[in-house]
């Protein structure tokens, strides 16, 4: 707990520096003025009934004045001078509030940056996907980010509040001691029970919140799929809409029973506390007046005991409720560190060597693979070279763990078992930034950014974003050039209708999507952009470009290729043909590898798969048109109704 505590202070402290120490030097002279103006009152209302009673007995008549002109009570003078620092204070009680809350405000601001700007830091930091795919971890992440920012300033403001609490409760519980040390006794104790029942209540709150954190994920997905564009179609055509909102009333649901249930405990804690402090503070009050009647203690006394019972309890009361809110805090903030303390997801060398260009070849070496200790193998022993400068083509059949190999060779994962080489050397040897940098790579499951076009062209090498020729280059060798330079803006075109673009601020109009086959090449364009990678991947590139762009494309990016390695992946078989090699991955295995050509004598599982395809295109014998019991779909259908 100190620990977390200290880093909770540190971050405050890097993040705002002379806020910190406006808000302890504020909050120390809010906690000294109640007790200074109780005192300065004190002296006051005593010297006036002394005055009051000198000038009766002096028979001059009552009166400050006459007090004063006696000699038995003060001057005017006396009594001003008593007078203006009780306004000082007053006028200080009044505007302290005040001013803490604008440097907290400020604070609050100036923490949640910093948070945000470590948490999402510490979040890049991993090099790997594992993370992303733990609900463990996601919970932790949600609440480091729900609390990232806040925490840390409770927890400051509440070792600030501490220390405010204290110098108010050492100079009441000073008074209350020299007026009756018994009660300052009473009052004391009776705190104990108080801090007890906070630390425990705040225990339970920080345990409510890490089970209900799942439950509000899961809410918070639904409430977003609701809400995103690309759900609406099907949320609207399958009628889904009202089962996803009964789904995340459910979860609401679930977590406001939770939260309820918390809320009915510490109401009945609450209740018993202000019961006991409700008793202490009558008793001490009654023996108060009893003490006054008997002239053990002055009128002044009394109004001092007033101010310093209530203010004793409340002391009390606020050192045990920040006690707790500093215990809390430190609970939810103990998220914060986990993230951004987290070891690295996968293994990192201490000197990483660096990539140099690639000279000889890729290889996967006995390659296994699975994505959890109790899920299945999906690669058992592959043996695969890319050599440098030529192009692979990776075939079979949909989870056969293609896309599997792709994320193992841009570092996502590890191999469970064998070895991936770089010229040789292991890729976990080696630095995964510089690694990544020596590769362009287009994903099955690309993304579509809802940036301007040419931003999401450079996303792929930032360098470019200034560089307008290379991101257009880009573009042409995925053959989108002209449809982008067409865009009401050109490549500064949002390709979104969610957010207003630069431009657009006035009239949000400009803004479009883009077909799938446009965003498709749009994310081929990305791969592209970066000139200097030596090892090309592409993983269904082309699946949803119309077959003149294909063509298109494909004609192009074989001179693109030229002199780098790639690996290209296509259930369209015909797109691999002029690939060095191809490779079928079977069973977690390349059973068959050699050119098309090859292949194809082998009449292996390539050659049935590409007549598969070829007979879709094939005309009939007769030289009239397939007939549609023919064609691919039909027999793909026929075969896995064989298979199943
Ligand atoms: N992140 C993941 N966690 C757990 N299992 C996964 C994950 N990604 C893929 N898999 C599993 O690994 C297997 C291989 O998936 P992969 O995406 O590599 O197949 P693929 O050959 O690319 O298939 P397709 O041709 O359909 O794109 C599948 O059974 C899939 O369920």
């Amino acid at each position: 707990m100190p620990r977390v505590l200290a880093a909770a202070i540190r971050l405050v402290h890097r993040a705002a520096p002379v806020g910190l120490i406006t808000w302890l030097l504020l909050t120390v002279a809010a906690a000294a003025l109640p007790v200074a103006a109780a005192w300065i009152l004190r002296t006051l209302l005593d010297r006036l009934v002394a005055g009051a009673g000198g000038g009766a007995g002096a028979g001059a008549g009552g009166g400050i004045g006459a007090g004063a002109g006696t000699g038995a009570g003060p001057g005017s003078a006396g009594l001003t001078a008593l007078a203006l620092p009780l306004v000082g204070c007053g006028v200080a009680v009044a505007l302290v509030p005040q001013l803490l809350q604008y440097v907290q405000a400020r604070l609050r601001r100036a923490v949640g940056l910093r948070a945000q700007l470590e948490l999402h830091t510490a979040v890049d930091r991993f090099v790997g996907l594992r993370r992303f795919e733990d609900p463990r971890f996601l919970d932790r992440l949600r609440l480091a980010q729900q609390f990232g920012g806040s925490a840390p300033v409770d927890a400051a403001g509440s070792g600030i509040g501490l220390v405010g609490a204290l110098v108010t409760l050492t100079g009441f519980l000073g008074t209350l001691t020299l007026l009756g040390p018994w009660m300052a006794a009473a009052v004391l104790a009776s705190g104990i029970p108080v801090l007890c029942a906070e630390i425990a209540l705040s225990r339970r709150r920080a345990a409510v919140a890490w089970a209900v954190g799942p439950v509000e994920r899961r809410e918070l997905f639904y409430s977003a799929l609701l809400t995103n564009l690309r759900a609406a179609k099907e949320i609207r055509l399958f009628g889904v809409g009202r089962f996803l909102r009964e789904r995340m009333l459910l979860e609401r649901r679930t977590s406001d029973a939770a939260k309820q249930r918390m809320d009915r405990q510490e109401l009945t804690v609450q209740a018993a506390l202000a019961l006991l402090s409700a008793v202490v503070a009558g008793a001490g009050l009654l023996w108060a007046v009893t003490a006054a009647r008997s002239g053990r203690i002055t009128i002044g006394d009394v109004t001092l005991l007033v101010a310093a019972l209530p203010a004793v309890q409340a002391a009390l009361a606020g050192l045990a409720l920040e006690l707790a809110r500093a215990h809390q805090a430190v609970l939810m903030f103990r998220h914060f560190i986990a993230v951004t303390g987290a070891p690295p997801d996968l293994p990192l060398p201490a000197r990483p060597a660096g990539v140099p260009p690639l000279r000889h070849a890729v290889e996967f070496r006995d390659v296994w693979f699975r994505y959890g200790d109790r899920q299945p193998w999906v690669l058992k022993g592959v043996d695969l070279v890319i050599p440098a400068g030529q192009a692979v083509g990776l075939v079979g059949l949909n989870g056969a763990g293609k896309s599997t190999l792709v994320k193992l060779l841009c570092r996502f994962y590890d191999p469970t078992r064998g070895q991936i080489l770089w010229d040789g050397t292991d890729l976990r040897e080696l630095c995964p930034g510089e690694l990544r940098r020596r590769i362009g790579a287009t994903f099955q499951d690309y993304m579509e950014y809802d940036l301007t076009a040419r931003e999401n062209i450079a996303l792929g090498d930032l360098t470019a974003l200034a560089d307008g020729p290379r991101v257009e280059r880009a573009a042409e060798l995925a053959g989108l050039h002209g449809q982008l330079a067409r865009l009401p803006n050109g490549y500064d075109t949002l390709l979104s209708r969610i957010f207003f673009g630069e431009q657009d601020k006035e009239d949000a109009g400009t803004g479009l999507v883009l077909s799938g086959g446009q965003w498709q090449r749009l994310a081929l364009a990305r791969s592209l952009v970066r000139t200097d990678a030596d090892l090309l991947i592409l993983d269904e590139p082309s699946s949803g470009l119309d077959p003149e762009a294909e063509y298109a494309v494909h004609q192009r990016l074989r001179r693109h290729r030229a002199g780098r390695a790639g690996l290209l992946i296509s259930h369209r078989l015909s797109t691999l043909r002029d690939a060095d090699t191809v490779a079928v991955l079977e069973d977690g295995r390349i059973t068959e590898a050699g050119s098309h050509q090859d292949l194809v004598r082998r009449d292996g599982s390539y050659a049935r798969l590409f007549r598969l395809q070829a007979s879709g295109y094939a005309p009939a014998e007769d030289g009239a048109p397939q007939s549609p019991d023919a064609t691919p779909a039909r027999i793909l259908l026929g075969e896995h109704e064989q298979a199943s």
